[in-house]
Formats: structure tokens, sequence, C-alpha cells
């Protein structure tokens, strides 16, 4: 039986995965929360899965790294900084990061980039998603994955094309931008929508998440299969065969 231990055990999502464990026969290693030394969870984890906080990231994947446990990093809001130190800590061990480990939405990312490989810079690409009163950081992780792909598409850069949010006098859209917009209120798990929209017509590419185990039980598959790799950095599409 696997080992999964949870970084952010007692949040929204830890406590989601602990809830998605056995129907994969996983076997629950403990958690670790504000507060509290990440190693010794490191060491008696098989696997890893981070639902908790940028700011706890680094000290996470050191502890990972130090004691060779493969990780999976879930949590959002991270920066240039945090990847950086994703791919460093990847030369030594297993590390799948992800904005959001379901299924419909790795395979919506697929269709994002295939839309604007195919549909080209005369489409306006926008990013708008909903959630919950207590989420933290915009966009969201999701948001800026489904926008790295559809720049992908576009072999483009999306640091050089990106519009987050708009307000006041500021101008046309400047074309082969992909903008974002956030909406934040009530209970919604996650509401995701690409819109490529050209003359006359529009095309929307949307996700609902309905429930959070359809992240916890992604990050139990992600978790698995990630405990049988080498070093490296894995993303969602390499777990699931898309
Ligand atoms: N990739 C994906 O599919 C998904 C990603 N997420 C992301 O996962 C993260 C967690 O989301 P969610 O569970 O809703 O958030 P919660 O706030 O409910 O849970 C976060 C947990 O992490 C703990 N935590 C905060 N700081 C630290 C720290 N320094 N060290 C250890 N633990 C810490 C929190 O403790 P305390 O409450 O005491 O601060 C809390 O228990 C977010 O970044 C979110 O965007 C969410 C859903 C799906
Ligand atoms: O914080 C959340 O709740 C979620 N966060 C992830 C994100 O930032 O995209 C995934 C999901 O949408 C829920």
């Amino acid at each position: 039986m696997t080992a999964i231990g949870i970084y952010g055990s007692l949040g929204r999502m830890g406590q989601s995965i602990v809830a998605a464990m056995p129907a994969y026969n996983a076997e629950h290693a403990g958690g670790v929360d504000v507060g509290e030394d990440p190693a010794p969870l490191a060491r008696a984890s098989d696997v890893l899965v981070d639902f908790s906080s940028p700011a706890a990231l680094e000290a996470h994947l050191a502890a990972a790294r130090a004691a060779g446990t493969p990780i999976v990093v879930g949590t959002t809001g991270l920066n240039q900084r945090h990847h950086d130190l994703i791919d460093a800590a990847a030369a030594d061990i297993a590390v799948l990061q992800t904005g959001n480990t379901s299924l419909g939405v790795a395979l919506l990312s697929a269709l994002v980039r295939d839309a604007a490989a195919r549909l080209g810079l005369d489409w306006d690409i926008e990013v708008a998603e909903m959630h919950h009163r207590d989420k933290v950081d915009a966009p969201s992780g999701t948001a800026l994955m489904l926008g790295e792909a559809a720049a992908e598409g576009r072999q483009m850069l999306l640091s050089e094309t990106s519009v987050v949010g708009r307000a006041g006098l500021v101008g046309a859209r400047a074309r082969g931008t992909i903008g974002f917009s956030s909406l934040r209120g009530g209970t919604v798990v996650g509401d995701h929508m690409v819109v490529f929209a050209g003359e006359g017509e529009r095309i929307e590419l949307s996700h609902r998440a309905e429930d959070r185990a359809i992240f916890a039980r992604g990050a139990v598959q992600a978790a698995l299969w990630l405990a049988a790799q080498p070093p490296g950095r894995y993303a969602m599409d390499q777990v699931l065969g898309l």
C-alpha cells in the first residue's frame, strides 16, 4: 500500500484527499499544517501532496528533496521563484505541479491548446473564472494553466501576452493578448471558461467543478502514479495518458 503524506491536511483539499484515499487503496501517512516541521512526514511517506500555501512551498520542497520523496504540488498562487524552486527539486526527486488535478480540466487544457493553434490571432482569447469567497489567489491556478495552454497553441509566451483584469480608460484590446477576469463569491467550487471571440461569432469552452472530490481523486491518482517515477518535473496529462 502506498503511504501518502499531506501538507495542508486540515484544509478543504487536505480533508477531501483523506476521504478519497480508501477508494484507491492508499494509506494516509499523516499531515502537516501551519507551524509544524515538514521533515518527519516527508521521511514517513512514499509520496507527498501539497495543498497548503505558496509561503510554505520552499520548506515543503526542501523536506521532500532531503528525504528523496516524490511530491505533488497542487498549491496555487505560485510565482516564477516558486517554479524555479520546483525545477531545482525536480533534479533530485519526482515533482508533479498542476493548478488543477481534475480529469476534465486536463482535457479542457488540451482542447484550448488545439483551438488556439487552429484559430490564430484573429480570435481574441479571454479566460474567466469564479471561485468561493475564501479563495486567496487570483487569477486561479487553473485559469493561468489554461492561459498557458492557449499561449502554447499560438506559440507565444503567456508572460508577454497576458492582461490581468481591466479598469478605467485602458484603451482598445491589443491583438494577440490573453485576458483574465476573476469573480469571487459564495461556495463556488471552481468554474472556468475560455472564450474565443472572433468576427461575429464566439466559441466558449468551459468546465464547472461541482464537488472538490474531483480534485481529490485526481490528486490521489497523481500521487500513486508519481511514487513510481524517476526524478523530473511532471504534469497531469502524463498521469491521465492524455
Ligand atoms: N491543484 C488543484 O487541483 C487544486 C488546488 N487548490 C489549491 O490548494 C491550496 C489549498 O486550498 P484549500 O484546501 O481550499 O485551502 P485551505 O485554506 O482550506 O487549506 C490550506 C491548508 O494549508 C494550511 N497551511 C497554510 N499555510 C501553511 C504552512 N505554512 N504550512 C503548512 N500548512 C499550511 C492551512 O492551515 P490554516 O488554515 O491554519 O492556515 C490549511 O489547513 C490553494 O492554493 C488552492 O488554490 C485547491 C483545489 C484544487
Ligand atoms: O482554491 C480553490 O478552491 C481552487 N483552486 C485551484 C485553482 O486555483 O485553480 C483549482 C480549483 O479551481 C479550486
